[in-house]
């Protein structure tokens, strides 16, 4: 898979993209009770768009269709660790005010990027803010808020692929994978 030119480790697969076509299924059943049309799934840019764009067409496939806006949100750079604040790199497109908001995400990790996003979600008015991550990283402290669906319990090793990169690369990969 890698490059053998480069110095760039070859990922291994944690979950194929089977697993992970399973997981997001499972993840829209248990969401579309809560949820409906007039919902806004805001994803948090960069990584989480893979993630929902899988989960939104799934949601669709259960008769939920939600509403639709982006947060770009940084904390960690070409890094492995968080910087342990959050850039707020674009606002919300369309007002959320009164609305109930789904915020989507692909990893969970130290917890400050989806602590931001509910803050300032809240900040813009929504009435109600769910959350939804694709994995959530085991941490040894209490994160707050803990998401309220989490579709895979990963491992604490430094993820790749569907939407998860090393420096900007990997994003692509349909598996996840770790580089460690
Ligand atoms: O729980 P945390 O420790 O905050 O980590 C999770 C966040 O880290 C990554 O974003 P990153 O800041 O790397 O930006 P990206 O989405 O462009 O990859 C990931 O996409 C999550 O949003
Ligand atoms: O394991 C990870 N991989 C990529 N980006 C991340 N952001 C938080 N944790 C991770």
């Amino acid at each position: 898979m890698a490059d053998p030119s480069s110095d760039r480790p070859a990922p291994s697969v944690l979950l194929d993209q089977a697993g992970v076509a399973a997981v997001v299924e499972d993840l829209a059943q248990r969401i579309a009770p809560h949820v409906d049309d007039e919902t806004v799934a805001v994803v948090l840019l960069t990584g989480g768009l893979w993630f929902a764009a899988d989960l939104t067409r799934a949601l669709a496939r259960q008769d939920r269709h939600l509403r639709f806006d982006a947060l770009w949100l940084a904390s960690y750079g070409d890094g492995k660790e968080s910087k342990g604040r959050i850039e707020v790199r674009a606002p919300l497109q369309r007002s959320v005010e009164g609305r109930k908001v789904l915020i989507l995400d692909d990893v969970f990790d130290t917890g400050l990027s989806l602590a931001e996003s509910v803050r300032l979600v809240r900040e813009a008015g929504a009435a109600e803010v769910l959350t939804a991550v694709f994995a959530r990283k085991p941490w040894p402290l209490p994160r707050a808020p803990e998401p309220d669906f989490v579709g895979w319990e990963a491992p604490n090793r430094f993820l790749v692929g569907y939407g998860l990169d090393h420096g900007g690369a990997w994003r692509g990969l349909p598996d996840i994978c770790t580089l460690d």
